[in-house]
């Protein structure tokens, strides 16, 4: 890594919603080490805490604000703590998400609600709350987590599916919107080491999700596509990454 890299990071401020496990936590553990100065959110407080101390331990300025990002008053004051706490915001990762997949059959309306509600909702939510201090600023850096999900159709994601289509829209969107000062990157994961599949209640979708996460590639694969996506110069806007398993058809 070449100084120049390793400057384009070091003092960056950066929120990421669903620190608490997985992807947004493995994320903050690699920026940590390259001097970003993170906030970190999520509903589980104690889990962020427990990061934080970690993440403090390296050297890195850490701080937690328990957020529940289906809440739009509560994302508004993730964004004000993180501008409170460090006076700017340059990296907005709305990562927070869940994947209770099932056949539209089988009617589990208030798990479809749900994804839309965190999923999309909670994307609006992050844009909307950090739009403004980049504009300001003049400059700034979203990183919304879609999916290989929000690429391809399969049985038992159409909702899921749509809400990440829903992230690749919206990210689009902005990207042309936001002018000449604001990075936008869509991150399109297939199957990754975390918590996510525990979130699939349907016990026959349970069981094909476990089949393909046997082949599941460690988070820090996406974290390191986070840091490559945030390094490049400010000229430089990374739209869009799509990382399977090398193994993973779908
Ligand atoms: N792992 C994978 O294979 C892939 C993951 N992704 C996407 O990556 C993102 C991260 O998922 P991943 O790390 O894998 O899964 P995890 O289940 O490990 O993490 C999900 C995170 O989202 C948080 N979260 C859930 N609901 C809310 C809420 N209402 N408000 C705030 N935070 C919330 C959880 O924290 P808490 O419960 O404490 O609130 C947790 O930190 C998701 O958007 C997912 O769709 C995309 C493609 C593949
Ligand atoms: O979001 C989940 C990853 S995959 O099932 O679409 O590959």
């Amino acid at each position: 890594m070449s100084n120049e890299q390793n400057d384009r990071i070091q003092g960056k401020v950066v929120v990421i919603t669903g620190a608490s496990s997985g992807l947004g936590a493995e994320t903050a553990r690699h920026l940590a080490r390259r001097g970003a100065r993170l906030v970190l959110a999520a509903r589980r407080q104690e889990r962020l805490d427990e990061l934080a101390r970690e993440l403090k331990d390296l050297g890195a300025e850490a701080t937690v604000k328990a957020t529940d990002v289906t809440d739009r008053g509560q994302v508004e004051a993730l964004v004000k703590h993180a501008t409170d706490t460090y006076g700017r915001l340059d990296v907005m990762v709305n990562n927070a998400g869940l994947m209770p997949l099932s056949p539209l059959a089988e009617g589990r309306v208030d798990e479809w609600e749900q994804m839309i509600d965190v999923n999309v909702k909670g994307v609006m939510y992050g844009i909307h709350a950090a739009l403004p201090v980049m504009n300001q600023q003049q400059s700034g850096h979203f990183i919304n987590l879609s999916s290989v999900a929000g690429h391809v159709v399969f049985p038992g994601s159409a909702v899921y599916s749509a809400s990440k289509f829903a992230v690749w829209a919206l990210s689009e969107g902005l990207r042309k919107e936001a002018g000449p000062n604001i990075r936008t990157t869509t991150l399109s994961p297939g199957a990754v080491q975390s918590e996510l599949p525990q979130s699939v209640g349907h016990d026959e979708t349970a069981k094909q999700v476990n089949d393909l996460y046997e082949m599941a590639i460690p988070a820090d694969s996406v974290a390191r596509a986070i840091v490559y996506a945030i390094e490049q110069p400010a000229d430089v806007d990374i739209n869009e990454i799509i990382l399977r398993p090398t193994a993973q058809e779908m």
